[in-house]
C-alpha cells in the first residue's frame, strides 16, 4: 500500500490578486510501514502538503494517488482511499462536538457505514488504544475533560476509522511535557505494532529525530531533502540552516561525538535507536 504524490503544485487563490504558490513540483512515494517526519520553516508548505495526502485539497497540477486511485476522482474507490489516510489537525479537540465521548468517537465509523455492533467494537478498541477508560469516560461530555484527555478522544476518533496512514499536524501543540510524552509514546506503540504508518509534521526537532524513520524537509514549497533522519541531521546541517531549520540537540550531541572520533551508529533508523545502541555499548538503559 502506498501514497504517490506525483509532481504536485498547489496555488491558493489561483487567478486572484492574492494568489500564492504553496507547493511547487513535489514528488514522493510514501510506503506502508514508514514513520515520516515533515519539517521546514513556517510557511514552507508542510500543512498544504499533508492536506493533499487524504484528498482534503487537490493539487493545482499533478496528482495524488493511493494504490493507484486518484484521490481527486469522484468515485466510491477514491472516497474509500481518502478514508485510509486519517488526519489529526492541530488542536483536534476543537472539532469535538458530540454530547458524549463515545458518540464523538463513533461519528467516523458510523459515517463509514459500519453497523452498530462494529461501531461499538471500534469505539471500545480506539479508547483502549488511546488509554481512555471506557467505563469511566464513554458517557461523559468531552467538553469537561482536560486538554490532554480531549486530545486523546479526538485522536481516538481518527483511530476508530482504522486508517492505514495516520497524518498528524503538530499533535502535541499546547500540551504540557507529560501530555506530549504520553501522546507520542502511544503513537509510537501503535506504529510499532504495525497498526498504521505515520506522517508527522512538527516544529519539535527532538520528537521528529527520536521517532521518524524518514525525513522530508520542505523549503519555499519545495521538497528539498528526503532521506534518513540520521544522515540528514548529521551530514546536511548547512542545507538545513538554509531552510531555517536547526538540527535537534540530540543529533548535535551525536555529531560532536563523531567529530571527536567516537563512532556513532550512523546506520540507525532513528536517533532514538542510535542513542539506545550507544547506551548499550556503554552498558546503559534503553531510552523511552
Ligand atoms: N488558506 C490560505 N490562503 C492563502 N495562502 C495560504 C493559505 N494557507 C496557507 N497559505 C500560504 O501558503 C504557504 C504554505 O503554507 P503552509 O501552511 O502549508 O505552511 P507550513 O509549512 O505548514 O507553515 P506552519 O509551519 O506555519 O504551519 C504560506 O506562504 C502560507 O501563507
Amino acid at each position: 500500500m502506498s501514497i504517490r504524490v506525483e509532481d504536485i503544485s498547489y496555488i491558493y487563490g489561483k487567478g486572484s490578486p492574492f494568489e500564492k504558490t504553496a507547493l511547487s513540483h513535489v514528488d514522493l512515494t510514501i510506503n506502508k510501514g514508514e514513520f515520516i517526519g515533515v519539517i521546514g520553516h513556517t510557511g514552507s508548505g508542510k500543512s498544504t502538503l499533508i492536506q493533499h495526502l487524504n484528498g482534503l485539497i487537490h493539487p493545482t497540477s499533478g496528482k495524488v494517488t493511493i494504490d493507484g486511485i486518484d484521490l481527486a476522482a469522484k468515485t466510491k474507490d477514491a472516497v474509500s482511499k481518502r478514508h485510509s489516510a486519517g488526519m489529526v489537525f492541530q488542536y483536534p479537540e476543537h472539532q469535538l462536538f458530540e454530547e458524549t465521548v463515545a458518540q464523538d468517537i463513533a461519528f467516523g465509523p458510523k459515517n463509514l457505514g459500519c453497523d452498530e455492533e462494529e461501531v461499538d467494537k471500534r469505539v471500545k478498541s480506539a479508547m483502549r488504544f488511546a488509554g481512555i477508560d471506557y467505563e469511566k469516560f464513554a458517557g461523559r461530555s468531552p467538553f469537561r475533560l482536560s486538554g490532554g484527555q480531549q486530545r486523546r478522544v479526538a485522536i481516538a476518533g481518527v483511530i476508530a476509522m482504522h486508517p492505514d496512514f495516520l497524518i498528524l499536524d503538530e499533535p502535541s501543540a499546547g500540551l504540557d511535557p507529560i501530555g506530549r510524552r504520553e501522546i507520542f509514546s502511544r503513537i509510537w506503540d501503535w506504529y510499532n505494532k504495525g497498526v498504521f504508518s505515520v506522517i508527522l509534521v512538527s516544529h519539535n526537532m527532538d520528537d521528529i529525530a527520536r521517532l521518524a524513520t524518514r525525513l522530508l524537509v520542505m523549503h519555499k514549497g519545495k521538497l528539498v531533502l528526503d532521506g534518513d533522519p540520521m544522515d540528514i541531521f548529521l551530514n546536511h546541517r548547512e542545507e538545513l540552516k538554509e531552510c531555517g531549520v536547526d538540527a535537534p540537540p540530540l543529533t548535535q550531541t551525536l555529531q560532536a561525538l563523531k567529530a571527536r572520533g567516537i563512532p556513532v551508529p550512523e546506520d540507525a533508523k532513528t536517533t532514538k535507536e542510535a542513542i539506545d545502541r550507544m547506551a548499550k555499548m556503554l552498558g546503559g538503559k534503553k531510552s523511552c
